[in-house]
């Protein structure tokens, strides 16, 4: 393990010859980390992104036998779709996590379709305030882009998304790179995390992660480098 200071950015580099090593390692890191917390206040928080980088992760993390009843499951980010898209993350971690041992754990979704009354919005923060935070783990992913969460640097209030000041729990993304509308949550929530892990996979990624840390305009990325409690641990596989 590297642990590497770039312009001030701190974070820790795990790479892995092999993807599924990868995904064994992370998961048991996460699965520390959970059972630590659960011994610590009894209950643990954990917030995973979507996308195609996270399943094998995922499937290696449902099967480690912890405590699953104490820990409470949400999202980094989601699409504004029906769990039942195959766009929602919602329903790629209800079908890749919340398997075997993990089944038993709490799942709370960022979005909800617009059945609540009022601002949906508002009462998605409402419930999602309710949760025991801090996070105790979060794991992002990253685009080529430098993006991660839904901080998309096309985002039309990427500064407000990336204020790590910000007293919101979740925020709404418009961003014509996104596809979808999305909602995310906020920069000060993510960086709160007791761990905060980056899941990036292949040579493009690896690429766009030192360029991101190293160069300015400063991409989203950095920002959450710039603003996190404690050095990111990055799991890396070519
Ligand atoms: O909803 C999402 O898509 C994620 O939360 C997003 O931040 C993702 O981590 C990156 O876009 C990487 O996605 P891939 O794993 O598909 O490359």
């Amino acid at each position: 393990m590297a642990r590497e200071q770039l312009n001030g950015a701190a974070y820790s580099w795990h790479a892995f010859a092999e993807r599924q090593d990868l995904a064994a390692a992370l998961a048991g890191h996460v699965a520390g980390r959970l059972t630590n917390a659960i011994a610590e206040r009894g209950t643990a928080l954990l917030a995973v992104s979507g996308g195609t980088t996270p399943a094998k992760f995922f499937a290696s993390l449902s099967s480690i036998p912890i405590a699953w009843n104490k820990v409470t499951v949400t999202l980094v980010d989601e699409r504004c779709v029906p769990a039942s898209s195959p766009r929602s993350n919602a329903g790629l971690v209800a079908a890749n996590l919340l398997q075997n041992a993990a089944a038993a754990a709490r799942f709370v979704p960022l979005y909800q379709e617009a059945a609540s009354i009022g601002d949906p919005l508002e009462a998605d923060s409402r419930m999602l305030r309710s949760l025991p935070w801090p996070l105790d783990v979060v794991v992002l992913g990253m685009g080529t882009d430098g993006h991660t969460a839904s901080f998309f640097p096309d985002a039309d209030n990427l500064e407000r998304l990336l204020d790590p000041s910000s007293e919101r729990v979740v925020l709404p993304v418009h961003a014509a790179s996104a596809g979808e509308p999305r909602l995310t949550l906020s920069l000060a929530r993510i960086v709160s995390a007791g761990f905060l892990a980056l899941h990036i996979e292949g040579e493009d990624k690896r690429k766009a992660f030192e360029s991101a840390v190293a160069s300015e305009p400063r991409k989203p990325i950095r920002a959450v480098l710039d603003a996190a409690e404690r050095p990111v641990e990055v799991f890396w596989a070519p």
